[in-house]
């Protein structure tokens, strides 16, 4: 037996059509999402992450707004960059990719995006939302893995979920996020002073992995049967992405997403999902 795919490809193209029939509703009403993104340096990684997030828009019929700096910003000049979007109304909602360069203080970039602006569910005010309870945009990429499961019937209620890693874009918020009564899995999140892993990940019903270390989850590991999400972005020497997954998983796991194909095209589409959403509540 061998794993069935959580396929993020097919799931993200669904919501997308479901989104471009929500901005043409907008669009009726003279209403037009806007997405910033704020990208300071040369990574080739980053920057295809960027240029894709604008094709999406342009995909949906939702206008985008692009700051490109270079590594050499200052952090004045990249806190221009966010006070510029702040101001523009054009911009409904905005990005500024991670990881910064070094030398920039990225908590203070992220603490001066407006809440209400804030794409990516990182702000301070809007984690801290996400712990009280109350409506705010939520981070994508935990998001996109919550819709990826609830898309192909994977039970998250009462399941045992390992994540694995505690980053603020996916780790930590993911803890946080399964955990709501609207969810309700338990969860163990496990990251480098985690004394046994192997003993953490046996118990996992769902495993997300998101550690950002090739093959840090091994087939020996494994519970029969268990949904694996891949969300490590480590590139080899070829420029290639690496998962965290190490290969023959597939053959333990029940469901796999593999990365590519999975949770990173789900992640660019609750992006956008986050701006439709915030667009229609400031027009109700
Ligand atoms: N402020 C901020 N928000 C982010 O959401 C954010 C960020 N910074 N920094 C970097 C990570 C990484 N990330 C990905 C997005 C899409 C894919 C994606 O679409 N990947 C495709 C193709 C990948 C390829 O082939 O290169 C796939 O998995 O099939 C992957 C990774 C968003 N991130």
């Amino acid at each position: 037996m061998t794993a069935q795919i959580l396929d993020g490809k097919a799931a993200a193209a669904a919501i997308k059509s479901e989104l471009r029939v929500r901005v043409a509703a907008l669009a009726e009403r003279g209403i037009v999402p806007g997405l910033g993104t704020i990208l300071v340096g040369d990574d080739p990684g980053s920057q295809w992450y960027v240029g894709a997030k604008h094709r999406d828009c342009a995909e949906i019929g939702i206008t985008s707004i692009r700051i490109d700096l270079p590594a050499t910003a200052t952090q004045a000049e990249v806190e221009a960059a966010v006070d510029q979007l702040n101001a523009d109304p054009a911009c409904t909602l905005y990005i500024v990719q991670l990881p910064l360069p070094r030398g920039l203080d990225e908590n203070a970039v992220i603490g001066r995006i407006d809440p209400a602006k804030d794409a990516d569910g990182l702000h301070p005010t809007n984690l801290g939302w996400l712990v009280l309870g109350a409506p705010a945009p939520l981070p994508c990429t935990p998001r996109g893995i919550i819709e990826l499961l609830r898309r192909h019937e994977v039970e998250i209620a009462g399941a045992h979920v390992v994540v694995v890693g505690r980053g603020i874009t996916v780790g930590r918020p993911m803890g946080l996020m399964l955990t709501r009564r609207s969810e309700n899995a338990t969860v163990t999140l496990c990251h480098t002073g985690t004394r046994d892993l192997a003993a953490e990940v046996a118990r996992a019903d769902i495993v997300i992995a998101a550690a950002g270390v090739p093959g840090i989850i091994t087939p020996e590991m494994v519970k029969p049967g268990a949904a694996l999400l891949d969300v490590g972005v480590s590139r080899d020497d070829d420029n290639r992405i690496v998962g965290d997954l190490a290969p023959g998983v597939r053959e333990v796991a029940g469901w796999v997403a593999p990365n590519p194909g999975g949770v990173g095209p789900m992640t660019r589409a609750m992006l956008l999902a986050n701006v439709v959403d915030a667009t229609e509540l400031a027009h109700r």
